[in-house]
């Protein structure tokens, strides 16, 4: 995998739709991924005999525009791929604001390797929010970084973002789905 946290953030600006105002959302097994509210992690160990979370790169940045509207200043900014049995499946990029960090003793910057979900899906404190879709064109950042992967980028990709509740924050979590994902969902 010749991927390399030299070109972190690779996230790019996209608009998100709700699920309900979203047309053409794909009419295959990946939607039911696309719109799963339990962890997306505990579902891709299900599909695998190792799963990995792979960092691309951890730092606090300014988000992309419109990316977080009530957050303009710095936010922690956590990539990572998915990989499972050493393919990568899943893009994520997670953006928490410095009063969760703050209110959580700075736990999810010393997550390491640890699935974010872990902390996410264990603590009492934090509720899933709502969700929304979006669809990524094939020229994009994210398309470049599946060719990197060695992955052929046919058709545009699919992604989902995720609100998670913590006291009167939020946090964001996007998951983009790769060709790699996106082969074995639609094909088991
Ligand atoms: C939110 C979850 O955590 C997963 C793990 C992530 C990480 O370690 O950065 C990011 C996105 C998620 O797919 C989950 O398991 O649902």
């Amino acid at each position: 995998m010749n991927v390399t946290s030299v070109s972190f953030p690779y996230g790019e600006s996209i608009h998100w739709f709700s699920p309900q105002k979203i047309q053409s959302l794909p009419d295959n097994q990946l939607k039911d991924w696309l719109l799963a509210t339990g962890s997306l992690t505990q579902r891709l160990k299900t599909h695998c005999t190792h799963f990995e979370v792979k960092i691309l790169g951890e730092h606090l940045l300014t988000p992309l525009q419109d990316e977080f509207p009530s957050h303009r200043e710095p936010v922690w900014i956590r990539e990572v791929l998915l990989c499972l049995d050493g393919t990568p499946w899943v893009f994520a990029r997670t953006l928490i604001p410095q009063n969760i960090l703050d209110s959580t003793r700075n736990q999810f910057t010393h997550l390491g390797t640890r699935p974010l979900g872990e902390l996410l899906f264990t603590s009492p404190d934090i509720t899933p929010g709502n969700i929304e879709v979006a669809q990524f064109e094939t020229c994009g950042r994210l398309a470049a970084l599946a060719t990197s992967l060695n992955q052929q980028v046919d058709a545009s990709l699919w992604g989902r973002r995720r609100y998670f509740n913590l006291h009167d924050s939020q946090l964001i979590v996007s998951e983009i789905f790769l060709p790699a994902a996106v082969e074995h969902i639609n094909n088991v």
